[in-house]
Protein backbone atom coordinates (compact mmCIF):
# COMPACT_ATOMS: atom_id res chain seq x y z
CA UNK A 1 0.00 0.00 0.00
CA UNK A 2 1.43 3.35 -0.99
CA UNK A 3 1.98 6.10 1.71
CA UNK A 4 0.69 9.67 1.02
CA UNK A 5 4.34 10.68 0.02
CA UNK A 6 4.16 8.13 -2.46
CA UNK A 7 0.93 8.90 -3.60
CA UNK A 8 2.21 12.39 -4.28
CA UNK A 9 5.36 11.15 -6.06
CA UNK A 10 3.37 8.56 -8.12
CA UNK A 11 1.36 11.99 -8.96
CA UNK A 12 4.37 13.43 -10.16
CA UNK A 13 6.06 10.78 -12.35
CA UNK A 14 2.57 9.66 -13.78
CA UNK A 15 1.23 13.14 -14.56
CA UNK A 16 -0.25 12.58 -18.10
CA UNK A 17 -0.08 16.28 -18.84
CA UNK A 18 3.30 16.66 -18.26
CA UNK A 19 4.42 15.71 -21.70
CA UNK A 20 2.51 18.09 -23.61
CA UNK A 21 3.46 20.79 -21.32
CA UNK A 22 6.63 20.40 -22.00
CA UNK A 23 6.71 20.54 -25.56
CA UNK A 24 4.83 23.26 -25.52
CA UNK A 25 7.20 25.34 -23.44
CA UNK A 26 10.10 23.62 -25.95
CA UNK A 27 8.57 25.27 -29.02
CA UNK A 28 7.46 28.44 -26.99
CA UNK A 29 11.21 28.92 -26.30
CA UNK A 30 12.31 28.37 -30.29
CA UNK A 31 9.37 30.55 -31.31
CA UNK A 32 11.40 33.06 -29.10
CA UNK A 33 14.43 32.41 -30.59
CA UNK A 34 13.88 32.51 -33.97
CA UNK A 35 12.32 36.14 -33.38
CA UNK A 36 15.56 37.26 -31.94
CA UNK A 37 17.57 35.75 -34.95
CA UNK A 38 15.59 37.41 -37.21
CA UNK A 39 15.21 40.52 -35.59
CA UNK A 40 19.37 40.81 -35.47
CA UNK A 41 19.62 39.64 -39.20
CA UNK A 42 17.13 42.50 -40.02
CA UNK A 43 19.15 45.06 -37.74
CA UNK A 44 22.58 43.46 -40.01
CA UNK A 45 21.03 44.08 -43.13
CA UNK A 46 19.84 47.32 -42.37
CA UNK A 47 23.19 48.06 -41.50
CA UNK A 48 26.61 48.49 -44.55
CA UNK A 49 29.42 45.86 -43.91
CA UNK A 50 31.62 49.00 -42.80
CA UNK A 51 29.67 49.86 -39.65
CA UNK A 52 28.72 46.25 -38.72
CA UNK A 53 33.23 45.63 -38.98
CA UNK A 54 33.63 48.49 -36.86
CA UNK A 55 31.13 47.74 -33.87
CA UNK A 56 32.43 43.98 -33.99
CA UNK A 57 36.22 45.32 -33.72
CA UNK A 58 35.52 47.94 -31.60
CA UNK A 59 33.33 45.82 -28.48
CA UNK A 60 36.37 43.23 -28.90
CA UNK A 61 39.34 46.44 -27.91
CA UNK A 62 36.86 47.28 -25.68
CA UNK A 63 36.03 44.40 -24.26
CA UNK A 64 40.20 43.41 -24.33
CA UNK A 65 40.90 46.39 -22.58
CA UNK A 66 38.33 46.66 -20.10
CA UNK A 67 40.64 46.70 -16.94
CA UNK A 68 42.95 48.87 -18.23
CA UNK A 69 40.09 51.41 -19.43
CA UNK A 70 38.25 51.26 -15.84
CA UNK A 71 41.03 51.65 -14.43
CA UNK A 72 41.48 55.13 -16.37
CA UNK A 73 38.89 56.38 -14.18
CA UNK A 74 38.73 54.09 -11.21
CA UNK A 75 41.00 53.44 -8.32
CA UNK A 76 42.98 50.49 -9.17
CA UNK A 77 45.22 48.31 -7.66
CA UNK A 78 47.21 46.14 -10.36
CA UNK A 79 46.99 49.25 -13.08
CA UNK A 80 50.12 47.84 -15.47
CA UNK A 81 49.53 50.54 -18.20
CA UNK A 82 51.20 53.28 -16.02
CA UNK A 83 51.88 54.03 -11.81
CA UNK A 84 48.58 56.03 -12.16
CA UNK A 85 46.99 54.96 -8.61
CA UNK A 86 49.95 54.13 -7.05
CA UNK A 87 53.02 54.61 -6.57
CA UNK A 88 56.11 55.73 -5.30
CA UNK A 89 55.81 59.51 -5.68
CA UNK A 90 58.09 60.41 -3.09
CA UNK A 91 59.59 63.95 -3.13
CA UNK A 92 60.74 63.15 0.42
CA UNK A 93 62.87 66.77 0.54
CA UNK A 94 59.44 68.68 0.62
CA UNK A 95 58.08 66.87 4.09
CA UNK A 96 60.16 68.38 6.46
CA UNK A 97 58.13 71.72 5.27
CA UNK A 98 54.83 70.05 6.48
CA UNK A 99 56.25 68.01 9.25
CA UNK A 100 58.21 70.22 11.55
CA UNK A 101 61.19 69.05 14.22
CA UNK A 102 60.71 65.25 13.42
CA UNK A 103 64.26 65.13 11.13
CA UNK A 104 64.73 61.71 12.82
CA UNK A 105 61.80 60.30 12.11
CA UNK A 106 61.08 61.69 8.31
CA UNK A 107 64.60 60.58 7.60
CA UNK A 108 64.21 57.04 8.19
CA UNK A 109 60.85 56.40 7.15
CA UNK A 110 60.95 57.95 4.21
CA UNK A 111 63.81 55.67 3.48
CA UNK A 112 62.67 52.54 3.84
CA UNK A 113 59.43 53.30 2.47
CA UNK A 114 61.20 54.50 -1.10
CA UNK A 115 63.04 50.99 -0.99
CA UNK A 116 60.25 49.05 -0.49
CA UNK A 117 57.91 50.75 -3.05
CA UNK A 118 61.04 50.42 -5.59
CA UNK A 119 61.58 46.70 -4.97
CA UNK A 120 58.86 44.23 -6.50
CA UNK A 121 59.38 41.68 -4.69
CA UNK A 122 60.25 42.37 -1.06
CA UNK A 123 60.62 39.71 1.06
CA UNK A 124 58.49 40.71 3.89
CA UNK A 125 55.83 43.43 4.36
CA UNK A 126 57.19 46.89 5.89
CA UNK A 127 56.43 47.25 9.68
CA UNK A 128 57.13 50.50 11.31
CA UNK A 129 56.14 51.26 14.75
CA UNK A 130 55.70 55.12 15.72
CA UNK A 131 56.53 56.45 18.90
CA UNK A 132 55.95 59.78 21.20
CA UNK A 133 54.17 62.31 22.90
CA UNK A 134 50.54 63.13 21.96
CA UNK A 135 50.40 65.63 18.78
CA UNK A 136 53.95 65.30 17.57
CA UNK A 137 53.02 63.81 14.37
CA UNK A 138 52.38 60.44 13.96
CA UNK A 139 49.51 60.23 12.32
CA UNK A 140 50.51 63.27 10.53
CA UNK A 141 53.28 61.35 9.17
CA UNK A 142 51.64 58.41 8.01
CA UNK A 143 48.57 60.65 6.25
CA UNK A 144 51.97 62.60 4.43
CA UNK A 145 53.22 58.67 3.44
CA UNK A 146 50.26 57.81 2.31
CA UNK A 147 49.36 60.99 -0.13
CA UNK A 148 52.73 60.09 -1.07
CA UNK A 149 51.98 56.67 -2.50
CA UNK A 150 47.94 56.89 -3.24
CA UNK A 151 46.98 59.37 -5.45
CA UNK A 152 43.35 58.81 -4.69
CA UNK A 153 44.15 59.78 -0.78
CA UNK A 154 46.61 62.53 -2.11
CA UNK A 155 43.11 64.18 -3.65
CA UNK A 156 40.40 62.88 -1.50
CA UNK A 157 41.53 62.01 1.90
CA UNK A 158 40.69 58.92 0.99
CA UNK A 159 41.63 55.52 -0.71
CA UNK A 160 40.26 52.28 -0.87
CA UNK A 161 44.06 50.81 -0.40
CA UNK A 162 44.64 53.29 3.05
CA UNK A 163 43.35 51.50 5.84
CA UNK A 164 43.15 53.21 9.49
CA UNK A 165 42.32 50.95 12.92
CA UNK A 166 41.53 52.85 16.06
CA UNK A 167 43.19 50.00 19.15
CA UNK A 168 40.54 51.63 21.34
CA UNK A 169 37.49 50.45 18.83
CA UNK A 170 38.85 47.32 18.23
CA UNK A 171 39.73 46.51 21.80
CA UNK A 172 35.89 47.90 22.72
CA UNK A 173 34.37 44.80 20.25
CA UNK A 174 37.00 42.50 21.23
CA UNK A 175 36.49 40.64 18.58
CA UNK A 176 40.15 39.60 17.07
CA UNK A 177 39.33 37.32 14.71
CA UNK A 178 36.85 40.15 12.45
CA UNK A 179 40.12 42.19 12.63
CA UNK A 180 42.42 39.85 11.19
CA UNK A 181 39.11 38.89 8.41
CA UNK A 182 39.03 42.58 7.26
CA UNK A 183 42.94 42.61 7.19
CA UNK A 184 42.98 39.40 5.15
CA UNK A 185 40.17 41.02 3.02
CA UNK A 186 41.47 44.20 2.30
CA UNK A 187 44.84 42.97 1.33
CA UNK A 188 43.55 40.24 -1.00
CA UNK A 189 42.10 43.15 -2.94
CA UNK A 190 45.29 45.29 -3.14
CA UNK A 191 48.49 43.95 -1.78
CA UNK A 192 50.14 47.35 -1.98
CA UNK A 193 47.65 48.56 0.67
CA UNK A 194 48.85 50.53 3.46
CA UNK A 195 47.24 49.39 7.34
CA UNK A 196 47.74 51.68 10.03
CA UNK A 197 46.69 50.90 13.65
CA UNK A 198 46.48 53.94 15.74
CA UNK A 199 46.42 53.73 19.78
CA UNK A 200 48.18 50.68 19.95
CA UNK A 201 49.41 50.89 23.85
CA UNK A 202 45.97 51.00 25.00
CA UNK A 203 45.37 47.33 23.55
CA UNK A 204 45.66 44.15 25.56
CA UNK A 205 48.86 42.58 25.83
CA UNK A 206 49.41 40.33 22.86
CA UNK A 207 46.54 41.46 21.03
CA UNK A 208 48.50 42.37 17.80
CA UNK A 209 49.73 38.84 17.81
CA UNK A 210 47.07 37.98 15.79
CA UNK A 211 48.70 40.33 12.77
CA UNK A 212 52.03 37.48 12.33
CA UNK A 213 50.56 35.82 9.58
CA UNK A 214 50.23 39.20 7.64
CA UNK A 215 53.59 40.04 8.77
CA UNK A 216 55.66 37.85 8.63
CA UNK A 217 58.26 36.23 5.72
CA UNK A 218 55.93 33.64 5.00
CA UNK A 219 53.07 36.86 4.42
CA UNK A 220 51.56 36.23 1.27
CA UNK A 221 50.93 40.16 1.22
CA UNK A 222 54.87 41.59 0.97
CA UNK A 223 54.52 44.72 -0.62
CA UNK A 224 52.29 45.57 1.73
CA UNK A 225 52.59 48.41 4.03
CA UNK A 226 51.86 48.13 8.40
CA UNK A 227 52.76 51.09 10.22
CA UNK A 228 51.45 51.35 14.48
CA UNK A 229 50.98 54.49 16.70
CA UNK A 230 51.68 54.62 19.78
CA UNK A 231 52.31 56.68 22.53
CA UNK A 232 54.56 54.04 24.58
CA UNK A 233 58.25 55.40 25.00
CA UNK A 234 57.09 58.53 24.64
CA UNK A 235 58.28 60.36 28.37
CA UNK A 236 61.55 58.02 27.73
CA UNK A 237 61.88 59.58 24.57
CA UNK A 238 61.80 62.91 26.01
CA UNK A 239 64.16 62.55 28.81
CA UNK A 240 66.67 61.32 27.01
CA UNK A 241 65.93 64.29 24.22
CA UNK A 242 66.68 66.85 27.29
CA UNK A 243 69.65 65.33 28.46
CA UNK A 244 71.44 65.12 25.19
CA UNK A 245 70.53 68.57 24.62
CA UNK A 246 71.78 69.62 28.31
CA UNK A 247 74.99 67.90 27.69
CA UNK A 248 75.78 70.16 24.84
CA UNK A 249 74.10 68.12 21.89
CA UNK A 250 72.17 70.42 19.40
CA UNK A 251 68.45 68.87 18.65
CA UNK A 252 69.67 69.02 15.15
CA UNK A 253 72.56 66.65 15.70
CA UNK A 254 70.45 63.97 17.33
CA UNK A 255 70.40 60.88 15.19
CA UNK A 256 68.76 57.31 15.30
CA UNK A 257 71.15 55.72 17.28
CA UNK A 258 70.98 57.95 19.87
CA UNK A 259 67.37 56.91 20.28
CA UNK A 260 67.08 53.68 18.73
CA UNK A 261 67.53 51.73 22.20
CA UNK A 262 65.60 53.72 24.09
CA UNK A 263 61.97 53.75 21.46
CA UNK A 264 62.94 49.65 21.27
CA UNK A 265 63.42 49.02 24.76
CA UNK A 266 60.43 51.03 26.17
CA UNK A 267 57.66 50.85 23.00
CA UNK A 268 57.62 47.20 24.04
CA UNK A 269 56.77 47.96 27.77
CA UNK A 270 53.13 48.27 27.77
CA UNK A 271 49.82 47.76 25.24
CA UNK A 272 49.77 45.30 22.29
CA UNK A 273 53.00 44.86 21.41
CA UNK A 274 53.94 43.70 25.30
CA UNK A 275 55.23 40.05 25.34
CA UNK A 276 53.64 39.96 21.56
CA UNK A 277 55.45 37.32 19.11
CA UNK A 278 55.75 39.70 16.95
CA UNK A 279 58.68 41.41 18.73
CA UNK A 280 60.34 37.63 19.54
CA UNK A 281 59.99 37.04 15.49
CA UNK A 282 61.40 40.13 14.76
CA UNK A 283 58.75 41.25 12.21
CA UNK A 284 58.62 45.17 13.40
CA UNK A 285 61.21 46.70 11.08
CA UNK A 286 61.94 49.55 12.68
CA UNK A 287 60.73 51.28 16.08
CA UNK A 288 60.65 55.01 15.13
CA UNK A 289 61.06 57.72 18.19
CA UNK A 290 58.90 61.02 17.69
CA UNK A 291 60.70 64.01 19.36
CA UNK A 292 58.63 66.04 21.37
CA UNK A 293 57.80 69.81 19.86
CA UNK A 294 59.69 72.89 20.83
CA UNK A 295 58.23 76.26 20.68
CA UNK A 296 59.69 77.32 17.36
CA UNK A 297 57.82 74.12 15.83
CA UNK A 298 54.85 74.68 17.34
CA UNK A 299 54.81 78.10 16.14
CA UNK A 300 55.68 76.89 12.32
CA UNK A 301 52.14 75.02 13.10
CA UNK A 302 50.70 77.90 13.67
CA UNK A 303 52.08 79.62 10.89
CA UNK A 304 50.98 76.56 8.54
CA UNK A 305 47.69 76.24 9.86
CA UNK A 306 46.46 80.15 9.10
CA UNK A 307 47.92 79.57 6.00
CA UNK A 308 46.78 75.92 4.68
CA UNK A 309 43.45 76.16 6.64
CA UNK A 310 42.79 79.73 6.85
CA UNK A 311 44.41 80.61 3.70
CA UNK A 312 45.96 83.59 5.12
CA UNK A 313 49.13 85.65 4.00
CA UNK A 314 51.62 87.66 4.83
CA UNK A 315 51.92 89.92 7.48
CA UNK A 316 49.36 87.95 9.18
CA UNK A 317 51.16 84.86 9.75
CA UNK A 318 54.66 86.87 10.22
CA UNK A 319 55.70 84.75 12.82
CA UNK A 320 56.40 87.73 14.88
CA UNK A 321 52.57 89.07 15.15
CA UNK A 322 50.61 89.67 17.88
CA UNK A 323 47.92 87.28 16.90
CA UNK A 324 50.64 84.32 16.78
CA UNK A 325 52.26 85.51 20.05
CA UNK A 326 48.66 85.47 21.40
CA UNK A 327 48.36 82.16 20.29
CA UNK A 328 51.69 81.10 21.48
CA UNK A 329 51.18 82.27 24.67
CA UNK A 330 47.84 79.98 25.23
CA UNK A 331 50.18 76.80 24.29
CA UNK A 332 51.52 74.89 27.52
CA UNK A 333 55.15 73.84 27.36
CA UNK A 334 56.75 71.49 29.73
CA UNK A 335 59.94 73.94 31.34
CA UNK A 336 59.17 76.22 29.01
CA UNK A 337 60.87 73.87 26.43
CA UNK A 338 58.52 71.04 25.31
CA UNK A 339 55.20 71.35 24.09
CA UNK A 340 52.97 69.60 26.49
CA UNK A 341 50.42 67.92 23.85
CA UNK A 342 53.07 68.97 20.73
CA UNK A 343 51.03 71.01 18.29
CA UNK A 344 47.60 68.98 18.46
CA UNK A 345 45.51 71.78 20.02
CA UNK A 346 47.03 74.61 18.03
CA UNK A 347 43.73 74.50 15.44
CA UNK A 348 41.50 74.97 18.25
CA UNK A 349 43.75 77.83 19.95
CA UNK A 350 43.75 79.80 16.49
CA UNK A 351 39.66 78.92 16.47
CA UNK A 352 39.43 80.93 19.52
CA UNK A 353 41.59 84.39 19.19
CA UNK A 354 40.82 84.41 15.15
CA UNK A 355 37.85 86.99 14.18
CA UNK A 356 34.41 86.19 12.91
CA UNK A 357 35.69 88.24 10.19
CA UNK A 358 38.74 88.06 7.90
CA UNK A 359 41.03 90.20 9.26
CA UNK A 360 42.36 90.85 5.70
N1 LIG B 1 55.57 67.62 13.76
C1 LIG B 1 54.47 68.21 13.25
N2 LIG B 1 54.57 69.00 12.16
C2 LIG B 1 53.48 69.60 11.64
N3 LIG B 1 52.25 69.48 12.16
C3 LIG B 1 52.09 68.69 13.24
C4 LIG B 1 53.20 68.02 13.84
N4 LIG B 1 52.75 67.32 14.88
C5 LIG B 1 51.45 67.53 14.94
N5 LIG B 1 51.03 68.35 13.96
C6 LIG B 1 49.66 68.85 13.75
O1 LIG B 1 48.89 68.48 14.88
C7 LIG B 1 47.83 67.58 14.54
C8 LIG B 1 47.82 66.43 15.51
O2 LIG B 1 49.00 65.65 15.31
P1 LIG B 1 48.99 64.07 15.13
O3 LIG B 1 47.58 63.59 15.02
O4 LIG B 1 49.90 63.70 14.05
O5 LIG B 1 49.58 63.66 16.53
P2 LIG B 1 49.98 62.22 17.05
O6 LIG B 1 51.45 62.24 17.30
O7 LIG B 1 49.47 61.18 16.15
O8 LIG B 1 49.24 62.23 18.47
P3 LIG B 1 48.42 61.10 19.25
O9 LIG B 1 49.43 60.22 19.90
O10 LIG B 1 47.65 61.88 20.28
O11 LIG B 1 47.53 60.40 18.28
C9 LIG B 1 48.15 67.13 13.12
O12 LIG B 1 46.97 66.98 12.37
C10 LIG B 1 48.99 68.24 12.55
O13 LIG B 1 48.16 69.22 11.98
Amino acid sequence: MPSPDDKQLMLVVYDPTRNQRRKKKISFMYIIQIIALISIWATILALDPFTITGSIIASGVGYYYKDKLTCMVKECCHDHTSDKWIANRMEWSDLSEEIFGQHIAVNVVSKLVHFHMKNENPSKPLVLSFHGFTGVGKNHLSDMLAKRIYRQFNATGASNFVHKYVATNLAKGNDLSMLAKDIHKKLDNCDRSLVIIDEIDKLPEKYLDILLPFLEHASPYKKSIFIFLGNSAGSNINNKVVQLMHSGKSREDIDYEDLENIVTNNAIKMGGLKNSELITRGVVDLFVPFLPLAKRHVRQCVVDNLRRQHKFSDPFIDPGSEFIRKVMNSIEFKDDEFSVYGCRRVSSKIAIFLPRKNPH
